[in-house]
């Protein structure tokens, strides 16, 4: 007699645009799926707040509007929580961790924010908790650092880790689209968060670093620890020098260990090398670049925001959780955060910066503002000094390495001259032969 085929039973809790891209693909992939696990894997639940967008995406779902009905449900091992925002998701995983179930979210506000809790739950419950769609979207990065990467000393990782701020600045690059305008598109995709300040003001890309960071360093990195600026301040004008100075301007996450002096994460717009690898993934694409020992340099890419590319991340979660459910061993790896390393205070990041400047065009004034940068300990590679506005020029510098503390001051003193109208933009460039 054959054997009964075991089923694995789920509770969805949102079905928006990642939530409705899971639907789909248990569906599409049912028979793949169900042969590659051993198990079928059954969403038995929808918790949902409009029932009909789940009807319309599958009509034999059920759903529900109460929790209870999930987290207290029996034959539901996993839930999956894909509503975003941080409440209730957070007290609705924890509830169904404390029921004893595995969790599976792409949420990195709660992550970032509670990974600690929700660890110690998961752990004091043999649970397995899992967040791959988190960070960057379909490509597989934390699996990746906790188990294949397992044997480095991680010093670097870097990344372009907010899909939409990437496809703002492509097409703000290729097409010279308006700020405005491209956000509006970024969100018709269905890559934006449902409040788009996070992605743009460079605070989703935050909770992605610090979740990188504290995986590849083994120490808890918190939202509070991660400098942050968004692509707000952009300019065209900052577009087209970058490109005639070589570089292309991307949202970066950037962490980093040094021996002896802790770790630092933070994230900004960045002009990069274009022969850098990350220089070249545009659009929603994201990648995450690592240098670590033994392995040396590491590239992962693929697509970082987006309901099926998400949703691939997420089933792939599920389907790890399946397999630990019938191996009998969730909860195999948990929280990786056992050390507590100290972070390097902002002001000694050290690092290369474009600055962009209207200064009096008059003679002498060159020399009033190189002793300005002299004076406070910033070397200078490169001046430009292209366009004039009435009787003001603009001038562009890239410097060589210099920390945050001395910038401040060497722009606190260049803002304080009487010949400089104004410091237009300041952006770090990340650039090897300037450190
Ligand atoms: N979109 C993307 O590309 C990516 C998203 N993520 C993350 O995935 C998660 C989901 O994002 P996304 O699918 O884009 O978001 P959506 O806003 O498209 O979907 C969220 C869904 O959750 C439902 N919901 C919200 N609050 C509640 C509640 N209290 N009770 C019941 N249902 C609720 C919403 O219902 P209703 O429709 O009624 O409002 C909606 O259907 C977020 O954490 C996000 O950061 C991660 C990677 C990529
Ligand atoms: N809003 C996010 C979605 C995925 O995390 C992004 O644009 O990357
Ligand atoms: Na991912």
């Amino acid at each position: 007699m054959a054997n009964k085929m075991k089923q694995i039973n789920i509770g969805l809790l949102g079905a928006g645009t990642v939530g409705g891209g899971v639907i789909l693909v248990l569906n599409q992939n049912r028979d793949l799926i169900t042969e590659r696990v051993g198990a079928e894997i059954q969403i038995k639940k929808v918790l949902a707040r409009h029932p009909e967008k789940v009807r319309a995406l599958d009509a034999s779902l059920p759903t529900t509007d109460k929790i209870e009905d999930i987290v207290n449900d029996p034959d539901i091992s996993i839930v999956v929580e894909l509503m975003g925002r941080e409440h209730p998701a957070l007290e609705y995983m924890e509830a169904a961790l404390r029921g004893g179930k595995n969790v599976v979210t792409a949420n990195k506000d709660v992550v970032a924010t509670h990974g600690k809790e929700l660890f110690e739950l998961a752990a004091a419950h043999h649970v397995d908790f899992l967040f791959e769609a988190a960070v960057a979207g379909g490509i597989p990065i934390i699996r990746p650092l906790k188990e294949s990467l397992a044997a480095n000393r991680i010093s670097k990782i870097m990344g372009i880790i907010n899909g939409t701020t990437n496809y703002m600045l492509t097409k703000m690059t290729q097409e010279h689209m308006d700020f405005a305008e491209v956000l509006k598109e970024a969100q018709d995709k269905g890559y934006a968060e449902s409040d788009p300040t996070a992605d743009v003001g460079g605070f989703d890309a935050a909770r992605k670093i610090a979740i990188l960071a504290s995986i590849a360093f083994n120490s808890r990195v918190g939202l509070d620890d991660v400098y942050v600026e968004g692509i707000d301040k952009i300019s065209s004008r900052d577009i087209e020098y970058a490109d005639e100075l070589g570089y292309v301007i991307k949202l970066l996450g950037i962490a980093k260990q040094k021996e002896g002096k802790g770790v630092s994460a933070r994230v900004h717009p960045t002009m990069l090398r274009k022969d850098h690898p990350l220089a070249t993934v545009n659009d929603v694409f994201n990648a995450v670049y690592v240098e670590g020992q033994p392995v040396g340099e590491a590239m992962f890419f693929g697509r970082g925001a987006g309901r099926m590319p998400t949703a691939s991340a997420v089933c792939g979660d599920i389907i790890e959780s399946t397999r630990n459910i019938l191996a009998g061993c969730t909860g195999r790896v948990g929280c990786t955060c056992y050390e507590a390393k100290p972070m390097l205070p902002p002001e000694e990041i050290i690092s290369p910066c474009y600055i962009r400047m209207l200064v009096e065009d008059q003679p002498g004034v060159w020399a009033t503002i190189a002793s300005a940068f002299g004076e406070n300990k910033v070397s200078l590679k490169t001046v430009v000094q292209k366009r004039s506005l009435g009787t003001l020029a603009e001038i562009v510098v890239i410097t060589y390495g210099v920390s945050e503390f001395a910038l401040r001051k060497a722009a606190d003193a260049l803002s304080k001259l009487a010949v400089v109208a104004r410091i237009c933009n300041i952006i770090r460039v990340e650039d090897s032969t300037l450190e």
